[in-house]
């Protein structure tokens, strides 16, 4: 911050406006755009009655209205923290402003809001621009991605630290576009040119991991026609020189669920259907055809996607396969599961001659399932077996039961996501060894692409483990927002003492605290077997009954409510019991580590506690933590009929996250907060109430609210004596400096209602 005169509004979020009269131009509340404008037609103590833009004249609380800043430029101010009022409608009417000239980018300090645009701006993209933003100070040209991307670099080129720069906005909001322009900048300042003889660099390699990625982990949603269905954490590395010698993606919770259930009008993962439009050859080899045919893509009636050519895509997913190193026959084995996977679909069961017992239906199903099986070459009977049978091992006999035709089916779903899942994990093992590390790397950029806080009308444990996710990343984020204001402080010598940080470790502790936090009695839930959904809630309303963040919803047995830092979300229990064991059944194990593709076979490596039916119960208790051994004693294992050996998806994702922020911590954060100004996925249309929604999820509105508690409005001296020179109209003539004119100009009005620190 340069020298500037400060003004310390006492929250000015919450406050009361002062030294309102008539005819002052406010914000007040409106139930349909969140904010409207009007002028004041009467001041009544604490009532103001107020003529709003609408033409609808109200009375207000004084408490309810807000400034209007009159001299807002027309297409605004690229940095909030210029505001002449920071506060709610303020920071939304400033955003509206900009995106309705196409300034799609506006700084809130340092961190970049980036209002989707819904339509190309090449312009703002192209090599000239790149050109400009190169060693440019941050803030001296518009907002940009590219400026967020330039000041990381530098940062660590010259002062040696690692950096991250976190993305984060819901489905939609122009996460991934976002991500791959900063990829491009950063390619654009590290990269070097290959000689032919070593082929593609690692920056062309990131960058064409893109839609091989995309193929396998995008589909569309109700938000999005390409959703990117699982996070992201790309690591570049840079060698001493600032050039890029390395790079490794780690992704996290790939919504597995969506291989074997899509709903209308979404669909499946784009592979699916690309596949189905590939060369009539490869159709042909794989038994395919329309892809209205296959339960895993029919529960849905969307197929095509507007403006997309399936085969062209096919095409061009394997070249960019080509690019990352992903041999033919790889690709080949690849698309043959990817094939495996519509057919055991498609197998359906009827009941069979013993009790409880099933059978493929009837010649088409079985046509599926000798073709999945060919498909994943291994033997048709074991593949059968594996989706009808179960073998329990107990401490003294293995016993072979049925499945009943529903539980039949629940296992073939239960194969398809594994097979999927590790297929996926493969494809980016195998992305990050093509592209290679740096070990020798002593600093390193990450760019973080992860979905923002979700809230529909029916949460499942996916929006758990997305807002477990997020309430991390918020942590994470005020601290940082919080830290760099305070050194902002420290820097200008002001008193900072005052400001209070609202931290969410609160709710963090009832997510994911060991033992005692929800979680934690969710996998204990797990452990018995007679644990239902309505238990597992009974059992959380009892713990948590006193708690802040928690509350029963009226009329639910099932249900529960968290108090997230953006808001309250209800998720129901019904399957959170059955999601959180993410398991593998062995039999499936079994039969596809015995396949004759060797592809197939290494998805399958054992684990060495898996490789023996008998070191089935040690391997249970190896994926827990200690906690949980002293149940394997004691539990009856009989319910791990269905499930012979799983993992807690929440453990995984507890290990990840932590391995995530530990990372995020050993780097400098820099933030982009992507935002979708309309569900319409339309240009031109910014909807403020939907704009405001995410601008509190995303910690905008919290950052704000930060800056609030300390210094809201910061002008040079110069901008001071410009805009307020009037009421001491002796220094407008030039004869004294900025300074001693501010000076002058605070003790000639003598500044009710305000604190003013003049800071050099
Ligand atoms: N800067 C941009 N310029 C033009 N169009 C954009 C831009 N950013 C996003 N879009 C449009 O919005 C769509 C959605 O963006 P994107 O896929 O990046 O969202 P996302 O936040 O990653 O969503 P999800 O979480 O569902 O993956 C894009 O397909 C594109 O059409």
């Amino acid at each position: 911050m340069s020298s500037r005169v400060q003004i310390l509004e006492t929250d000015s979020l919450v406050a009361a406006t002062p030294n309102l009269i008539a005819g002052s131009h406010i914000w007040v509340e409106d139930s349909d755009v969140a904010w409207i404008d009007g002028k004041v037609l009467e001041v009544n103590k604490e009532e103001i009655k107020v003529l709003c833009t609408s033409g609808k004249t109200v009375v207000f609380k004084a408490s309810n209205v807000y400034h209007k800043d009159t001299e807002l430029p027309p297409s605004g101010v690229d940095d909030m923290t210029r505001l002449a009022y920071l506060h709610e409608p303020g920071v939304l009417d400033n955003l509206r402003s900009r995106y309705d000239i196409n300034e799609i980018y506006t700084y809130t300090g340092n961190i970049l809001i980036a209002v989707n645009p819904f339509m190309n701006l090449p312009h703002l993209y192209d090599s000239h621009m790149m050109a400009q933003y190169k060693g440019s100070a941050f803030g001296e040209l518009s907002p940009h991605p590219f400026a967020v991307a330039d000041a990381a670099y530098r940062l660590m080129i010259n002062d040696g630290i690692s950096q991250s720069i976190l993305v984060s906005g819901e489905s939609g909001a122009g996460k991934t576009e976002c991500t791959k322009l900063l990829m491009r900048y950063l390619a654009y300042m590290g990269g070097r040119a290959a000689t032919v003889a070593e082929g593609r660099t690692v920056e062309q390699k990131v960058l064409e991991s893109n839609p091989v990625l995309e193929a396998f982990g995008n589909a569309k949603t109700l938000r999005n026609n390409n959703s990117s269905r699982f996070g992201k954490f790309v690591e570049i590395q840079f060698d001493h020189k600032g050039r890029i010698s390395g790079a490794a993606i780690r992704t996290y919770l790939l919504e597995r669920s969506r291989v074997c259930q899509v709903s209308d009008p979404e669909r499946n993962y784009h592979c699916f259907y690309m596949l189905c439009a590939a060369p009539p050859e490869e159709v042909k080899k794989y038994k395919l055809g329309n892809p209205r045919t296959f339960h895993y893509l029919n529960q849905s009636n969307c197929y095509e996607l507007q403006g997309v050519d399936e085969s062209k895509e096919y095409r061009a997913t394997r070249s960019a396969m080509d690019v990352v190193g992903i041999s033919s026959e790889e690709q080949d084995a690849i698309f043959r599961v990817v094939a495996a996977i519509l057919h055991l679909g498609n197998i359906e069961f009827a009941k069979g001659k013993e009790t409880d017992s099933s059978v493929p239906k009837d010649e088409k199903s079985r046509f599926h399932l000798e073709t999945a099986a060919e498909l994943f070459m291994c033997d048709a009977k074991a593949l059968e077996d594996s989706l009808c049978k179960r073998v329990i091992v107990t401490r003294d006999e293995t016993i072979t039961k049925w499945l009943d035709p529903e539980s039949a089916a629940l296992s073939r779903d239960a194969l398809a996501k594994i097979v999927y899942t590790r297929l996926f994990d493969w494809l980016v093992d195998n992305i990050n060894n093509s592209i290679g590390q740096d070990p020798e790397s002593k600093s390193l950029i990450g760019v973080l692409d992860i979905y923002g806080f979700e809230s529909f009308k029916t949460n499942s444990f996916e929006q758990f483990c997305i807002n477990l996710a997020n309430e991390k990343l918020q942590q994470h984020f005020n601290q940082h927002v919080f830290k760099m204001e305070q050194e902002e402080y420290k820097k200008e010598e002001i008193d900072w003492s005052y400001i209070e940080f609202v931290d969410n470790q609160d709710v963090l502790d009832l997510i994911d605290k060991k033992p005692g936090g929800i979680i934690a009695l969710l996998d204990e839930a797990c452990m018995f077997p007679r644990s239902t959904p309505e238990t597992f809630a009974q059992k959380l309303y009892q713990t948590f009954k006193n708690h802040k963040r928690f509350s029963k919803p009226k009329l639910s047995r099932s249900g529960f409510t968290i108090d997230h830092y953006a808001g309250d979300v209800t998720y129901q229990t019904d399957l959170f019991l059955d999601k959180n064991k993410d398991y593998i059944v062995a039999e499936h194990q079994e039969l596809l580590y015995a396949s004759k593709c060797s592809f197939v076979s290494s998805l399958f490596l054992p684990s060495p506690n898996l490789s023996s039916k008998k070191s089935k119960f040690s391997s249970i208790g190896s994926q827990f933590k200690v906690g949980f051994y002293c149940f394997l004693e004691t539990v009856d294992l009989s319910f791990l009929l269905n499930l012979s050996s799983f993992e807690i998806s929440s453990f995984v994702l507890q290990q990840q996250l932590q391995a995530l922020l530990e990372t995020l911590s050993a780097t400098k954060p820099h933030y982009i907060r992507c935002v979708k100004p309309n569900n319409l996925l339309k240009p031109a249309i910014f909807e403020n109430k939907n704009v405001l929604l995410q601008l509190r999820c995303g910690g905008v509105m919290e950052a704000i609210r930060i800056s609030c508690a300390g210094y809201p409005t910061r002008k040079t001296f110069h901008e001071f004596v410009d805009r307020f020179g009037l009421l001491s109209p002796e220094v407008l003539n030039g004869s004294i400096d900025a300074v001693a004119a501010c000076k002058r100009i605070l003790e000639n009005v003598g500044l009710e209602g305000y604190q003013v620190t003049i800071t050099r």
